[in-house]
């Protein structure tokens, strides 16, 4: 299997605010500690971790949006310098343009690119259904649902056609219903593009029902404490799955490991306020 991410013995500081030492001084604040693993070409994988462990920190370095401290990250064994078409990133905020369209806000990507007009219409068109938004094309984000504008978002990554999706908790803020459904189409569009994704979230049963493989990062500084290979992932994603003994089964694994770095998180976040 070719590694189509690698992150070699990546740390990452903040300058922060002592506020402790009066106006203007700074002291270092270590979000990331020797994260050192890879991705596979055409792998889902999530990533799952305590509250505050650096987890929008790793996405942010893969988008190329902050560079490491120290180590480096490696895309097709190159280095990343910075953001590029070759990785779509998906946060948990739509970020869609309000004044355009579903359509537009698809198109007006593609425009900058340089895609000529009668392309953009047909690569809009195309992704719009993928992702099950046939006939809404011409809807503005404030005649769409949460669940509707997340879609539109991920149409609009895949629009350009990156070789990585980037996702930064992309659900956590809809309903639970819309959640689940948007996880079951987001598997079935990963199964049709076979794009490397990389999947960021709270929760332990989106981790389990997503990833091929499931990374779980440690409490803050935060390092990726152990992957494992996800059983479930050859069985079918049909609604029953997350009611099974197995699913169950692999939650309480990753749990076992989760539930210790939790446990310290809160203990470092109690001690910065109390501080
Ligand atoms: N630009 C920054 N400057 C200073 N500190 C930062 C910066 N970005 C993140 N941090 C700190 O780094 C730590 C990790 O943040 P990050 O957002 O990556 O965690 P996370 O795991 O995504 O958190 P959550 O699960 O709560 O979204 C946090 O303590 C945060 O305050």
């Amino acid at each position: 299997m070719t590694a189509k991410i690698q992150f070699e013995h990546v740390s990452k500081v903040f300058k922060v605010r002592d506020l402790g030492q009066g106006k203007g001084a700074h002291k270092e604040f270590t979000a990331i500690k020797n994260v050192h693993f890879s991705v596979n070409s055409g792998e889902f994988l999530s990533l799952v971790g305590p509250s505050g462990c650096g987890k929008s920190t790793l996405l942010d370095l893969l988008g190329g949006l902050t560079k490491p401290t120290s180590g480096r990250i490696l895309l097709d064994g190159k280095p990343i310098e910075g953001p590029g078409l070759d990785r779509g990133i998906v946060f948990q905020q739509y970020a869609l343009l309000p004044w355009k369209t579903a359509k537009g806000n698809i198109e007006f990507g593609l425009e900058s690119k340089g895609v000529p007009k009668k392309e953009r219409a047909e690569i809009s068109r195309y992704f719009l259904s993928l992702v099950g938004l046939s006939g809404f094309e011409d809807r503005y984000p404030h005649e769409l649902s949460g669940g509707m504008k997340q879609r539109v978002a991920i149409a609009r990554s895949l629009a350009f056609d990156p070789e990585v999706l980037l996702m930064d908790e992309p659900f956590a803020a809809l309903d639970a219903q819309t959640r689940e459904t948007l996880q079951t189409e987001l598997l079935r569009i990963w199964e049709h593009t076979k794009k490397t994704i990389v999947f960021i979230t709270h929760g332990i049963d989106e981790a389990v029902y997503l990833g091929q493989r499931v990374a779980v990062m440690t409490s803050r500084p935060g390092t990726v404490k152990q992957i494992i290979d996800n059983p479930l992932h050859s069985t079918s994603h049909d609604e029953d799955l997350r009611s099974t003994t197995a699913f169950a089964n692999a939650r309480h694994q990753i749990w076992d490991l989760l539930r210790e770095e939790v446990v310290k998180a809160q203990k470092v976040e109690n001690k910065d306020q109390s501080a």
